[in-house]
């Protein structure tokens, strides 16, 4: 199972808490999901309302750990005043650090979020960062001290499943001890399969759950398709190839 920053957690399936019909069902998800742990953004309302106190709960009643974001920044200011609110209403170093920079894309402003990572570590934070897939952008986030890495499958909500396998593949190559998870666009368990058999250490999703017919049961697909990933990706999957090769010996066939 993955460690994250010295914690081992106990499910490869990491669930966003947005968008969700209801309280009951966002709690019922968790639950068919056996997700190990919930991402929660930091609300006005969480600072004394009902209804932050209401959300905070019903989080803490799922059992799972905590990763506060800082989805919705824009800059590395508004993303360290964010993650420093979010230590404090949590009671948590873990930060998941958004900077984003489009806004048609949501993609993640590589400049800023390498800032925004070096201020928040040197502050005492565990980040981890939201980033795209590239080499260079995540070999500088580890130099700041970066123990995780979280590049996008595809822009957050699309649910299109992972754009870039080379991509992701060559990081997974590059930084073989590095626990990576595979963030956001994820829009069916085989999406999130094929992440596993990648030898990505984990997921994070949230639309894809929270945005079905039956959110209950998509939890519970996403669950089976990680297990069934990660216990591909241990069992050495073959190489795929150009040439047909017959499955059946042909040793001893009758010759007509
Ligand atoms: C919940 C969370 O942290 C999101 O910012 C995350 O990126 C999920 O993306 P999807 O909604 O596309 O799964």
């Amino acid at each position: 199972m993955p460690d994250f920053y010295g914690t081992e957690v106990a499910s490869r399936l990491m669930l966003g808490t947005a968008q969700y019909p209801s309280p009951s069902v966002l709690a019922e998800a968790f639950r068919a999901s056996a997700a190990g742990i919930a991402t929660v953004s930091v609300r006005r309302e969480a600072g004394g309302e009902q209804a932050g106190q209401d959300f905070w709960r019903l989080i803490q009643d799922l059992g799972v750990a905590v990763l506060p974001n800082t989805a919705g920044c824009h800059s590395v200011r508004e993303a360290v005043t964010t993650a420093q609110m979010a230590r404090e209403l949590f009671d948590t170093n873990w930060i998941k650090l958004e900077v984003i920079g489009h806004s048609d894309t949501l993609q993640p402003d590589p400049f800023g979020l390498v800032d925004a990572a070096a201020q928040l570590i040197e502050d005492g934070f565990d980040v981890f960062p939201y980033c795209t897939e590239d080499l260079v952008l995540c070999e500088r986030l580890i130099e700041v001290g970066c123990k995780v890495l979280m590049p996008w499958g595809a822009p957050i909500g699309t649910g299109m499943g992972l754009n870039n396998i080379y991509g992701l593949r060559s990081l997974r190559a590059h930084f073989p001890d590095v626990p990576l998870v595979v963030d956001a666009g994820l829009g069916l368990p085989s999406h999130v399969a094929q992440a596993m058999e990648l030898g990505y250490d984990a997921v994070l999703l949230n639309t894809a759950v929270a945005k079905a017919g039956d959110p209950v049961a998509m939890a519970k697909a996403f669950a089976l398709a990680v297990e069934a990933g990660a216990l591909a990706a241990q069992a050495d999957p073959m190489d795929a190839r150009d040439m047909a090769v017959p499955s059946t010996p042909v040793l001893g066939k009758a010759i007509l």
